[in-house]
């Protein structure tokens, strides 16, 4: 038996701070992005912003929109570990591909931090792909809610707020692992 714990969020929200502290416990986390990104390379492309977002278009087109959780399950089943971590649910049709194959083994847990407390962070993180404006993170949360990442979060089994520090949004994934 597989437990799983899956992180649903807005950008920026803590779902990567979470998935660290699953790794740093021994814990593996997929994230659904480097599936895409896989796939991309099998294609022969480069791992491009552009190409990863054309062929993740093009694998909910033609696959479904549960294309990328479809090709997560059988690398969860292979990893046959107790725990594993996701990274990066977008959309109801993904839970419920994984409710489909880890039944009640599968806990959605839905990040929640405001909009400002995003932004400052984005600001302190300086990633190469991050937005510069508090406007360029809301049309980016409009595209993400356009995937149905709401509905999503709507769907978790547990809600965690990260709107303090880091070590007490640490403390709260350490006690849902626990
Ligand atoms: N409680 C916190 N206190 C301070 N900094 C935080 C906290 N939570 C997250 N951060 C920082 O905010 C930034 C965004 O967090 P993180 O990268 O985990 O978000 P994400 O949900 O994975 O984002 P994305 O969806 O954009 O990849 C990171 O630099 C992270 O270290």
């Amino acid at each position: 038996m597989t437990r799983i714990l899956a992180f649903v969020g807005m950008p920026a929200s803590g779902k990567s701070e979470a998935s660290a502290v699953l790794r740093r416990k021994g814990i593996a986390v997929i994230n659904m992005g480097d599936v895409i990104r896989e796939e991309v390379v099998r294609r022969g492309l480069e791992p491009t912003d552009a190409n990863t977002g054309g062929v993740g278009t093009e694998l909910r087109e033609t696959e479904g929109r549960d294309a990328v959780a479809r090709r997560c399950v059988p690398k969860i089943k292979e990893a046959d570990s107790d725990f594993i971590g996701i990274d990066g649910v977008r959309s109801v049709p993904e839970v419920e591909c994984f409710k489909e194959a880890f039944g009640d083994d599968f806990t959605l847990v839905s990040i929640d931090s405001p909009l400002e407390v995003r932004f400052a962070r984005v600001m302190a993180r300086k990633r190469s792909d991050d937005m510069q404006d508090i406007d360029a993170l809301k049309v980016r949360d409009e595209r993400e809610l356009g995937w149905g990442m709401g509905e999503a979060m709507d769907k978790a089994d547990i809600v965690i707020t990260n709107n303090s520090s880091l070590e007490e949004f640490s403390k709260k994934i350490r006690a849902l692992v626990e």
